[in-house]
């Protein structure tokens, strides 16, 4: 099938139509996509009612309340002005599906941490139990939209279900799409409203481009028919998981090169700069780091890995598993060259952790590389002190007891309401996540605060290292060799970070 066959341009309805013009959407999953997606909708389409259930009644209050269950910017300004008007949230799941013309199913697909594909394969159970739900509730025609990141061919099982509701009841009619979001945490809202694309996946029959066109007709609201593409099914499903998997390829990239340039005396940013000047490559997601973190490229690559395995494609799946083996061993390179450099202990001693969420403008903590290195430091019996401007210590203590142990948390973590109070008397700062504030901290007051020598870690390459050296500042950052540590014949006068230990 080619992306000219399925395209709608040239396609025309057919007389008897399946599907009502959409005029209800219901969403079930109120998380990180359901909520600001169906914002954007209902701001975007006053004629379109949008309901968003969920069956966590909790999160449900607080999306009905002041004080809405996540951060996102400009998201809070779009719900209040629109909830109560075309923007519900509800937890009555069954009456929010019957009432609905479009399906949006967004819920979670976590990783599986028990039998067949464990640590690896997404967990789809959330999303079959929806699709019984839509079945058992559904009363009449509806358009299913697999909004959820899944495996290819997660539709046809969606569509099993729902069939055989359709097989005992005649006025049920199902048409099953995917159309997979492609939004980053933190910038959802610009996302959202100026999207890249949009991406429609359908069946190749008259009512699956019936389907399709109904759901093009809702983006057409506000993105230019340009940006909306449709293709069948399965390519809408794989080409989400391949948008993940190149974009986490592109870190673990510039994060292997960061490596070469410890070791050599380049600098990561000089490289990505000369590197992304190349119009074929592009300047965007270069950026080196302490690891990526998110709750879905290392979700996603994994279920690209297990997918690859499953169909016998050994070779395929190695060399997506590289990804991630990169960025595991880039959050213990630098936990290590933090030990390292702490004259290789740093047991009692005091380091303040700034930055927590997984990136900045989000309190997100999945996956957070945050997690991974403060538990090698923990390991190392470091006394940790955190501060992040949008995540709470309940949220830090509990992520860090699940890698290290609460016993160990509550023993060696401490959490702070400001970055200079995390500093105060620590060895060494060190840089997890790149928000704005960190950039503009009076880092002059704080080193007097600190114990001496005080090292900087920055692994979001944010800080101007040559101002903290002139400080006092032992300064180390990802991807650039210690500046006392460089000859101009090229010969790298501190390992930082071979495949083994760093430490010297
Ligand atoms: N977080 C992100 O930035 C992005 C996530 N995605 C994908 O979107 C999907 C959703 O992700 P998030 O919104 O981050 O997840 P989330 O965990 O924030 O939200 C999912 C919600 O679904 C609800 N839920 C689960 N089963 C349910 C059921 N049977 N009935 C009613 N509600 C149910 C949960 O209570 C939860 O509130 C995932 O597949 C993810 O891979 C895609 C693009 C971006
Ligand atoms: O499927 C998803 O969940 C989403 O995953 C990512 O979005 P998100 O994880 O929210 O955030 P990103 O901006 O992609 O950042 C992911 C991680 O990579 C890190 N990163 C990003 C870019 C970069 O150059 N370097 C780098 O280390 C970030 O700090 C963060 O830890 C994708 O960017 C979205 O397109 C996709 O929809």
């Amino acid at each position: 099938m080619t992306q000219k066959d399925t395209s709608l341009e040239f396609f025309t309805f057919p007389p008897s139509s399946m599907f009502r013009e959409v005029k209800n959407i219901t969403c079930v999953g109120a998380g990180y996509v359901g909520g600001p997606t169906c914002a954007m909708i209902a701001c975007k389409c006053p004629d379109i009612r949008v309901t968003v259930v969920d069956m966590n009644a909790e999160k449900i209050a607080q999306w009905n309340s002041d004080e809405l269950p996540i951060f996102e910017p400009g998201l809070e300004e779009v719900v209040k002005r629109q909830r109560g008007t075309n923007l519900f949230f509800s937890s009555d799941v069954p009456k929010a599906i019957r009432e609905a013309d479009l399906i949006f199913i967004s819920v979670n697909t976590p990783t599986k941490m028990y039998g067949r594909g464990k640590g690896m394969a997404p967990d789809l159970k959330y999303v079959e139990s929806v699709a019984r739900t839509i079945a058992e509730h559904a009363g009449g025609p509806k358009i299913v939209v697999e909004k959820s990141t899944v495996p290819v061919r997660a539709a046809e099982s969606i569509k099993t279900i729902l069939m055989e509701a359709q097989k005992h009841n005649r006025e049920l009619h199902f048409q099953v799409l995917s159309n997979p979001e492609f939004l980053a945490e933190g910038t959802a809202m610009k996302d959202l409203a100026k999207p890249d694309r949009v991406l429609i996946g359908g069946e190749s029959s008259p009512e699956g481009y019936e389907a399709v066109s109904h759901l093009v007709r809702v983006y057409e609201h506000w993105v230019d028919r340009s940006r909306i593409i449709t293709t069948n099914t399965w390519s809408s499903e794989l080409s989400k998981l391949a948008a993940n998997a190149f974009l986490a390829q592109r870190i673990s990239s510039i994060n292997a090169i960061s490596a070469i340039c410890e070791a050599t005396g380049a600098d990561v940013s000089e490289v990505a700069h000369a590197v992304g000047y190349d119009s074929r490559i592009g300047n965007k997601f270069l950026q080196a780091s302490v690891g990526f973190g998110g709750s879905c490229f290392q979700k996603d690559v994994l279920s690209l890995v297990y997918l690859c395995e499953s169909l016998n494609l050994g070779k395929v799946a190695n060399y997506w598993r590289g990804v991630i083996e990169i960025n595991d061993w880039q959050r213990r390179r630098f936990a290590d060259k933090i030990v390292g450099e702490l004259f290789n202990t740093v047991a009692g001693k005091k380091i303040a952790i700034l930055g927590f969420s997984f990136k900045k403008n989000t309190g997100d903590t999945r996956e957070s590389s945050a997690i991974y290195v403060a538990k090698h430091l923990l390991e190392e019996c470091a006394e940790l002190s955190f501060y992040d401007p949008k995540v709470t210590e309940a949220q830090i203590r509990s992520e860090l007891a699940l890698v290290s142990g609460k016993e160990t948390v509550d023993r060696l973590v401490k959490v702070h309401s400001n970055a200079a109070q995390a500093c105060e008397k620590a060895h060494a700062i060190v840089i997890l996540t790149e928000w704005d504030e960190f950039k503009t901290l009076d880092y002059a007051s704080i080193y007097k605060t600190m114990q001496h020598p005080s090292a900087i870690f920055d692994g979001r390459l944010i800080l101007d290292k040559k101002q903290l050296r002139e400080i006092g500042f032992r300064v180390f950052a990802i991807g650039s060799a210690p500046e006392q540590a460089y000859n101009m014949f090229g010969t790298a006068g501190c390992g930082s970070g071979g495949d083994s230990s760093p430490n010297r």
